[in-house]
């Protein structure tokens, strides 16, 4: 039966300083890494073989991948990096101290903006080549989405719009791949992770806003030949 073993990246420099990631490129703390190669560990327990993995452009991804295969000893499988699986885009908070927030737009808003479904955060002004937050560009001006349409490239997004991006790549990239007996790796982030799991576990809007995802923590699905899910099992690293 085939496997897909999801999970949210260790621990991000700012998720340890308390500041808002969204699609701002942060790196992998010392806990961070630590992390990563401790699910790598535990995952080789599990003697699953990837035939692919997958992980958004971000580095704290990319990272967290690099240490999982090295220690699962599967860093030759095929690895897609694609913009889809970022976190949401968390509009004019990121970069921003989530407490410093909370007492500028009281506690109960940046509660919503951070996991209302359907509420956006307050957009990131104008595609302006010149605005930079902790010395990045926005998306449009960098060229890791050179090949992504101007027009999809957010300027703030919630549950649903991440959804909507991870959708596409969910039901035409990986399903064929679990349909044909595959076992996969996607390692994403804290809201892309919800996005999969309410598509992959048929959510209501209402129940993905209470998913919380740990750093580093592999969920490991397995499926019927219907693909509905046959079991799920988290693995505490
Ligand atoms: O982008 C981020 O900063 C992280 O994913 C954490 O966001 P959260 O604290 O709102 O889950």
């Amino acid at each position: 039966m085939p496997k897909l073993v999801l999970l949210r990246h260790g621990q991000s420099e700012w998720n340890q300083s308390n500041r808002f990631n969204g699609w701002i490129d942060t790196y992998l703390s010392v806990t961070g890494k630590k992390k990563a190669q401790d699910a790598g560990r535990a995952l080789l327990k599990q003697d699953i073989h990837f035939s692919r993995a997958y992980s958004s452009v971000l580095s704290r991804t990319i990272m967290t991948m690099n240490r999982i295969l090295d220690e699962l000893g599967q860093s030759y499988i095929p690895l897609m990096k694609s913009w889809r699986l970022n976190e949401r885009h968390y509009g004019i908070l990121q970069g921003e101290d989530k407490d410093d927030m909370r007492a500028k737009y009281g506690k109960e808003q940046v509660q919503i903006w951070r996991r209302s479904y359907s509420v956006l955060p307050p957009k990131q002004p104008a595609y302006d080549p010149t605005v930079t937050i902790a010395g990045q560009k926005y998306p449009a001006f960098d060229h890791r989405y050179a090949q992504v349409p101007y027009g999809l490239l957010p300027l703030s997004e919630n549950i649903q719009s991440t959804e909507i991006r991870v959708r596409p790549l969910f039901e035409e990239e990986i399903v064929p791949r679990l349909r044909a007996g595959e076992d996969v790796l996607i390692v994403a982030h804290g809201t892309s992770v919800r996005a999969l799991t309410k598509l992959i576990e048929g959510l209501t809007p209402d129940q993905v806003t209470k998913v919380e995802i740990p750093n580093g923590e592999p969920i490991i699905y397995e499926f019927d030949k219907s693909l509905s899910v046959y079991k799920k099992k988290i693995i505490h690293s």
